[in-house]
């Protein structure tokens, strides 16, 4: 079994995709979560000087949804065709779409800009897109893709609570129960249950 050490920060954000399909997979994988105060000098240490980034057998790999990619591929979450791969392809660059183009809120320094691009973005941005996540959920039998397990329901689930974060909805999957159905079928594996039991509850 290769040794996997996952290096992010303290929270989920863009990690913890790769965490849950890593408990899927069963792996023993390390958690190495980078505190504010080492990142300046760890960022030296990564392949593009951001994270996540995934050791495997102590060469490191970046980017999130490439590494997603891989561990689906390896865990037969991947799609059976590849015209099945593309579908979970689409779903899943729609969702990295959504954050890139919410950034242009989330990251914004001056907070009357950020409020006011808030207030636009709340009006058609976010909830078409939340409407179309809905839409696609509830056209796959409460999965992302092709209606049954991929690595796109851990892609989904993992971002979740940034997602809450990003539209300041703290009930979304109230409003949105298909986005529930998505989480619930990631979360009642028993090996990431017992992954996200042991963590306890953390940042976004
Ligand atoms: N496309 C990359 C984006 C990585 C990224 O933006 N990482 C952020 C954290 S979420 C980061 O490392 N920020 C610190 C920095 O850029 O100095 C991925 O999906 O892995």
């Amino acid at each position: 079994m290769p040794k996997y050490v996952v290096h992010y920060f303290n929270g989920k954000g863009l990690g913890e995709p790769i965490r849950l399909l890593l408990a899927y997979g069963g792996e023993d994988f390390e958690d190495h979560r980078v505190s504010p105060k080492d990142w300046p000098e760890y960022k030296k240490n990564t392949v593009f000087g951001q994270m996540p980034n995934l050791d495997i057998d102590g060469k490191k790999y970046a980017q999130s949804i490439a590494i997603c990619r891989y561990l689906g591929n390896k865990y037969g979450l991947a799609g059976d065709t590849p015209e099945e791969a593309l579908e979970i392809d689409q779903f899943v660059d729609l969702l990295v779409d959504f954050r890139l183009k919410a950034a242009i809120v989330t990251y914004e320094k001056d907070e009357k800009l950020k409020e006011q691009r808030y207030e636009e973005y709340s009006k058609d941005v976010f909830p078409e897109q939340l409407d179309r996540f809905n839409d696609i959920i509830e056209k796959n039998n409460g999965h992302y893709a092709l209606g049954k397990l991929t690595w796109a329901d851990f892609v989904f689930a993992g971002f979740f609570d940034s997602i809450k974060f990003i539209v300041r909805i703290p009930d979304l999957e109230k409003k949105y129960p298909a986005f529930q159905r998505v989480i619930d079928h990631v979360y009642s594996i028993p090996k990431v249950k017992a992954y996200a039991d042991a963590l306890g509850p953390t940042e976004f």
